[in-house]
């Protein structure tokens, strides 16, 4: 069904994208933070958002714990859900972005199909998208195991858990690819400002 056959018509607003970048300083984009649970995601998210905060950015988390309190809290962790999950959290970034906001998104985000379409809104309406591989072993993962649900999984108490029961898919060509189990989290930020910098987004 097309949007017309609803009778729902697409609202501009009245302040332009160049306004908005010129009044925060910097431009507004998604940085799309991919990868196993444990591998990192959220320790580099919230030490990425401090220093761009420092730096007088506007940058906010949507991280996939706190989403599924939230929005999200109809979604399990079938196939299924995992792409409906994605599916709102890429069109609520979209807003994020365009409201010329860095919005840092945290999901584990398994699909390599689910990260494209993430990836297509934001291009058709002209916003940057950074995909960020946070890539480590499971086995380096499931060591840190910083909740404890590698420990339940292997136990058969949690389900389609990614990287034991259900499948994770390996970002083909992320912008930015940190092996966590190499570097620092001070050295894998550092990694993505320089990028948001070199690309002039920041
Ligand atoms: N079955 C299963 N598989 C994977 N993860 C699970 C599962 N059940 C609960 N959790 C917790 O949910 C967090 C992942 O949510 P996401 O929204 O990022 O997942 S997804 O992108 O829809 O796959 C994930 O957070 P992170 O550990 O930060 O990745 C877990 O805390
Ligand atoms: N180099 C590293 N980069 C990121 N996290 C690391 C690193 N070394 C150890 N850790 C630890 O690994 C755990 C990663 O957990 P978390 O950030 O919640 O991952 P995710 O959000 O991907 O599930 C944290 O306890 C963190 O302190």
């Amino acid at each position: 069904m097309s949007s017309n056959d609803k009778n729902i018509t697409w609202h501009h607003s009245g302040v332009s994208r160049e306004a908005r970048q010129s009044a925060f300083g910097h431009k507004g984009a998604t940085i799309w933070l991919t990868g196993l649970s444990g591998s990192g995601k959220s320790t580099i998210a919230v030490e990425l958002e401090k220093v761009l905060f420092q730096k007088g950015i506007k940058a906010y988390i949507l991280d996939g714990d706190n989403i599924r309190f939230g929005l999200n809290k109809d979604l399990g962790f079938s196939a299924s859900d995992r792409t409906e999950n994605i599916r709102r959290i890429s069109e609520v970034c979209r807003l994020f972005a365009d409201a010329n906001i860095v919005c840092i998104a945290c999901f584990i985000s398994p699909y390599v199909a689910d990260r494209d379409q993430a990836r297509a809104i934001h291009v058709e309406s002209g916003l940057d998208f950074v995909e960020v591989f946070v890539d480590s072993s499971i086995e380096v993962a499931e060591s840190r195991d910083p909740k404890g649900l590698y420990q339940k999984a292997r136990q058969g108490l949690i389900k389609e858990f990614t990287g034991i029961s259900a499948p994770y898919e390996e970002p083909v060509k992320p912008e930015i690819h940190l092996d966590t189990g190499d570097l620092a989290v001070n050295e894998s930020v550092d990694n993505i400002v320089e990028y948001l910098t070199l690309k002039k987004i920041i």
